[in-house]
C-alpha cells in the first residue's frame, strides 16, 4: 500500500512539473504583430548605417525594416532562432547577398555615409573594406603564405617582397597564428587544425586592412579551445576593427559582443547592451529566447 501511494504521489510531482514547464513555453507569435524594435539600434559613432532594410528570396521575404547602427570598434552580435534572417542581413553589410540570384535587398545601407548598394560601386574593393569570415574555415589550397598574401596581391596593396612579408607576418601576428606557424610559412594551409584554418582565414581578411569584420558563426565548426582562442582573439582584433558577429550560442555572444541584436522571423525585435540583454531583457521574446522558452 505504502509503495503504491510513494509511486502515486511521484508521478503526481512529475506531472505538476510537466504542467510548470508548459505553462512557462510561449507560443510564437504572428509576424505581422511585432512592430518596430526595442533599445538601442542606431548610436552616435557609427561606421555602417542600415535603414529599412527588407530583403527577399524571389517572392518570400526573410528580412522586415531593419534598422541597425554599427559603432566603430564596436563588436555587435546577432541571436536568434533558426531561420530568423541574421545570415541574410550580416551577407546584405558588404554584398554577398548578389552572389544569389533570387536575392533583393531594398532599403539604405551605408559604410561612413556612402551608399554601399550605389550601382556605381565596385563590390571588389567594398569586400575588402568589409570582410568576411564564415561558418567552416575556407583556406584556398596554397600555403599559408600565400592565402595571407593573396588579397595585398589581386588588391595591388604592394608589389613589393619585403612589404608582402611584413604584411603576411603582422597579419598572422594579429590573428594570433604567427608563432605557431612561423617556420612552415610555405606549407599548405589545408594542413593546419580547423581552429588555425579559422585564424589562417582571420589573417586573410586583415591583411587587405578592412574597417569591418562579418563573422557568420566563426567557431560553430570548431572545438571548445580552438573557440576559445577565435573568442580571445575578437576582443584584441575589436581594437582596431568593427565587428558584426552572428552566433547560435548565446554565451559566446555575452563573451565578445557589446551590443546584442535579436532577430525573430525576419524582424529585428531588440538592441541592448549586451549585459541588458542577458540579464534584463526589454521584450518578452528577447525574453523567452534567452531563457530557453519558445513552444
Ligand atoms: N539562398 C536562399 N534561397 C532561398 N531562401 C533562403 C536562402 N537563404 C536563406 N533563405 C531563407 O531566408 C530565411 C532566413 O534565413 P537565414 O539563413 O538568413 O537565417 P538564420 O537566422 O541565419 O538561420 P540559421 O541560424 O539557421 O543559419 C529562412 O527562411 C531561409 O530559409
Amino acid at each position: 500500500m505504502e509503495a503504491t501511494a510513494s509511486v502515486d504521489n511521484a508521478v503526481q510531482a512529475e506531472e505538476n512539473k510537466l504542467k510548470t514547464m508548459k505553462e512557462d513555453v510561449i507560443e510564437q507569435p504572428n509576424v505581422d504583430d511585432i512592430e518596430g524594435t526595442v533599445g538601442t539600434p542606431f548610436v552616435e559613432n557609427a561606421k555602417m548605417s542600415m535603414r529599412d532594410v527588407n530583403v527577399f528570396y524571389a517572392e518570400k521575404q526573410a528580412i522586415f525594416n531593419v534598422g541597425l547602427d554599427i559603432g566603430k570598434n564596436e563588436v555587435v552580435a546577432m541571436i536568434g532562432p533558426s531561420g530568423c534572417g541574421k545570415s541574410t542581413f550580416l551577407r546584405c553589410l558588404n554584398r554577398m547577398n548578389d552572389t544569389i540570384d533570387i536575392c533583393r535587398v531594398q532599403g539604405s545601407l551605408t559604410l561612413e555615409g556612402q551608399d554601399i548598394y550605389d550601382p556605381k560601386l565596385d563590390v571588389v574593393p567594398l569586400r575588402a573594406r568589409v570582410g568576411m569570415v564564415f561558418q567552416k574555415p575556407n583556406p584556398f589550397p596554397k600555403s599559408i603564405y600565400d592565402n595571407v598574401a593573396y588579397g595585398p596581391r589581386i588588391h595591388g596593396l604592394t608589389g613589393r617582397k619585403a612589404e608582402l612579408d611584413e604584411i603576411v607576418e603582422t597579419s598572422l601576428r594579429k590573428a594570433s597564428l604567427w608563432e605557431e606557424v612561423k617556420d612552415r610559412l610555405h606549407a599548405p594551409g589545408t594542413g593546419l587544425s580547423g581552429g588555425q584554418q579559422q585564424r589562417l582565414c582571420i589573417a586573410r581578411t586583415i591583411a587587405v586592412s578592412p574597417e569591418v569584420i562579418l563573422m557568420d558563426e566563426p567557431c560553430s565548426a570548431l572545438d571548445p579551445i580552438a573557440t576559445a582562442k577565435i573568442e580571445e582573439l575578437i576582443a584584441e582584433l575589436s581594437e582596431n576593427f568593427t565587428i558584426a558577429i552572428v552566433t547560435h550560442s548565446m554565451q559566446q555572444a555575452a563573451r565578445v559582443s557589446n551590443r546584442t541584436a535579436y532577430f525573430h522571423l525576419g524582424k529585428l525585435i531588440e538592441v541592448n547592451d549586451t549585459e541588458k540583454v542577458f540579464t534584463n531583457p526589454e521584450h518578452e521574446l528577447t525574453e523567452a529566447y534567452i531563457t530557453g522558452r519558445f513552444g
